[in-house]
């Protein structure tokens, strides 16, 4: 029986840095082959264009697989499987196996996936690896509002479940086998040891937290785990394990498409307001700005906006502005959409 596939899930709130470790996992892969499944909770693939576009030699166009669209936890019969098995089934497969959730996926029905007969001789899921932005964190962005929960408790008996950002948070780091604590560019001192106090009080036994700064942690430390997280499943707990199945219905997504932006300033300078009035979770996409060859990536996670130049737009793609905007259920698209085109 060939060696099993190692599979590693890289998984981590909205705007953590999934993308960005990826990107520096790909520049140190020190010559493995490695395949890429992306996947996004929004209908637009940015993350795997972006992967696409880092233009290193270990991220052929072939190797970058994207399963958009939906949570690759709750698609997993109808995308995940099947693209397992095309990876397996490759004249060459690759020697290690790269998934990146969306980050409002469940981990742990994705870890349980790797059971299904038709691949659990094939692959393994090698570590579970859970980035946290550390300034959302110290923010308190997952923290649970106490007083606003008694409140709602109060009113409602038959609420049973924390807040769905509080609930995802603790999930994504129940499945953990390592945790990146990112972002540390953006806490002083006090901040990185409280939120790392933090971090270690709700972590399983064992599980190892790696400081870091735009995701740069070498592959060597983050591929050859060998947790076998498939075996280990009962050792990590979730919000959802009573259910047969779950749904996201506390999340939703939808893109704007803009014309060609003037000046990127000023797009981000309305982009905040927008997103503090909706409370807007997650923007990301790409703009065409006039008379600019290049195409500029926009990144907004909460209200922390970037923007920058990744590549010329290519001849055969439209110039345009695309943005996917992710936040709790209730969206006032019509009023987002009108801000933002306006
Ligand atoms: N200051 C700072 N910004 C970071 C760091 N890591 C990532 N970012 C930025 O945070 C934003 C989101 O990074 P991504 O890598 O796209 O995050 P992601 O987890 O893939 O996002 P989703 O796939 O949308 O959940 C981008 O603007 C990054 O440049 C970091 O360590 N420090």
């Amino acid at each position: 029986m060939p060696a099993k596939i190692p599979a590693t899930v890289i998984t981590g709130f909205l705007g953590a840095g999934k993308t960005t470790l990826i990107r520096h996992l790909l520049q140190t892969a020190n010559g493995r082959r490695l395949a890429l499944i992306i996947n996004e909770f929004g209908d637009v693939g940015v993350d795997g264009d972006l992967l696409r576009s880092c233009g290193d030699a270990t991220c052929r166009e072939e190797d970058v697989v994207e399963l958009a669209n939906g949570c690759i936890c709750c698609t997993v019969a109808d995308d995940f499987i099947p693209t397992i098995e095309k990876l397996l089934n490759r004249a060459e497969p690759p020697d290690h196996i790269v998934i990146e959730t969306s980050g409002l996926a469940l981990p742990k029905p994705l870890v349980k996936a790797f059971g299904w007969p038709e691949i659990r001789t094939r692959v393994t899921v090698d570590g579970v690896i859970t980035v946290i932005d550390g300034a959302a964190m110290s923010e308190g962005r997952f923290a649970l509002d106490e007083e606003a929960l008694a409140a709602q408790r109060a009113a409602d008996e038959g609420l049973d479940h924390d807040n769905p950002l509080e609930e995802l948070f603790e999930d994504q780091l129940a499945c953990a086998d390592m945790v990146i604590l990112n972002k540390t560019d953006l806490l002083d001192e006090a901040g990185l040891a409280t939120v790392s106090a933090e971090l270690a009080a709700q972590l399983r036994p064992g599980v190892k937290v790696v400081k870091a700064r735009h995701g740069a942690i070498d592959a060597a430390v983050l591929l050859g785990l060998g947790s076998a997280a498939e075996d280990d499943l009962a050792a990590r707990p979730s919000h959802h394990d009573a259910e047969d199945e779950h749904d996201h219905d506390d999340f939703e997504s939808f893109h704007v498409d803009l014309g060609a932006v003037t000046d990127p300033d000023a797009l981000t300078r309305k982009l905040k307001p927008v997103i503090e009035a909706h409370d807007i979770l997650r923007l990301k996409g790409f703009a065409a700005v006039e008379g600019k060859p290049m195409r500029l990536v926009v990144q907004a996670v909460g209200g922390r906006i970037q923007h920058y130049y990744d590549r010329p737009w290519r001849a055969d793609e439209a110039r345009g502005t695309t943005l996917v905007v992710i936040g709790e259920r209730g969206l006032d698209r019509a009023a987002i959409t009108a801000s933002l085109a306006a």
